[in-house]
């Protein structure tokens, strides 16, 4: 099956790229690429996918159509891919916007984790697409980590705004932390260090069983030590509060992105 990626060498286009090839999901000569710079000798190490100038040659040569481009490069595409499967991975950009382009529309969520195959990318699929077409969202999906079908768009805005900001609050998080570390008189390498074994060493702890945190954290407080301080401390702060109101901003911005693009219908 030929697979189009519009926006083939930016930040996901290029990671779901790689993916499709190494992961044997596609064989070069099933990708058709498009981007603004044009051709490259080779693409993550093949030769033989296949370049096209504009959106018009993506669409006549794939079946598949993703749509990597920034929202808002969105209006100026102008896509036509009529009776094509359309994964569109752009925030904010709504399927009934998404519908003009008379395609069959679903709406993916990737994180910048992709680039390691390790995004999870939850999909919603609008009418009209097919169980086979669900089938091909997940095969695609596959290249770069995990996916599940979402049962409304709305919750597209959501995941657009957790797992699509894939890095940022952990870079958050340990910015204060090595912050905290080098007001204290640490070295720059050891407050980095410090930083990485909480954010990085706890995730790993955490890997797989995300839904025990809230027990992880009663045991801290029932041992009543140095991180039951903390615990109790941030809280008292508003730590919970402050991802609350980060989430809800976000969400907020991806629920107005269509009408920002200019291309409400
Ligand atoms: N980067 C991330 O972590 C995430 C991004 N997204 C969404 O994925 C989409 C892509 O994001 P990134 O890869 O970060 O953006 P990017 O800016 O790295 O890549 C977009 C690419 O599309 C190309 N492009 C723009 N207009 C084009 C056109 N008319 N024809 C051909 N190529 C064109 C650009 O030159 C660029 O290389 C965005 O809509 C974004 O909202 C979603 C979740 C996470
Ligand atoms: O920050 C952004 O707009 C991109 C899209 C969703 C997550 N990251």
């Amino acid at each position: 099956m030929r697979t189009g990626i519009i926006g083939a060498t930016g930040w996901l286009g290029s990671a779901l790229g790689a993916g499709l090839l190494s992961r044997g999901i596609s064989r070069p000569d099933e990708l058709v690429l498009l981007n603004r710079s044009g051709p490259r000798p080779d693409y993550h190490g093949y030769e033989n996918v296949i370049w096209v100038a504009n959106a018009a040659d993506l669409v006549a040569q794939s079946e598949v159509v993703v749509v990597s481009v920034r929202p808002e490069d969105w209006a100026a595409l102008k896509l036509k891919a009529d009776g094509r499967l359309i994964i569109s991975f752009m925030a904010g950009i709504d399927a009934r916007t998404l519908s003009r382009c008379r395609g069959r529309i679903v709406r993916a969520m990737p994180n910048a984790a992709a680039e390691i195959g390790a995004s999870y990318s939850p999909f919603w699929a609008a009418e009209g697409v097919s169980e086979a077409d669900r089938a091909t969202v997940r095969r695609l999906l596959s290249a770069i980590g995990t996916t599940d079908e979402l049962e409304t768009e709305a919750q597209i805005d959501l995941m657009t705004a957790l797992p699509g900001s894939g890095a940022a609050y952990p870079a958050m998080m340990a910015v204060a932390m090595a912050g905290f570390m080098r007001a204290q008189g640490v070295s720059d390498v050891i407050a980095w260090r410090a930083a990485e074994a909480a954010v990085v060493g706890g995730a790993r702890l955490l890997e797989g069983r995300m839904a025990e945190a809230p027990e992880l954290l009663a045991a801290y407080r029932g041992y009543r030590g140095t991180t039951a301080a903390g615990i109790e401390a941030a809280e008292a702060a508003g730590f919970a509060k402050a991802v609350t109101v980060a989430l809800a901003a976000a969400t907020d911005k991806a629920r107005r992105m269509t009408i920002d693009a200019g291309d409400q219908v």
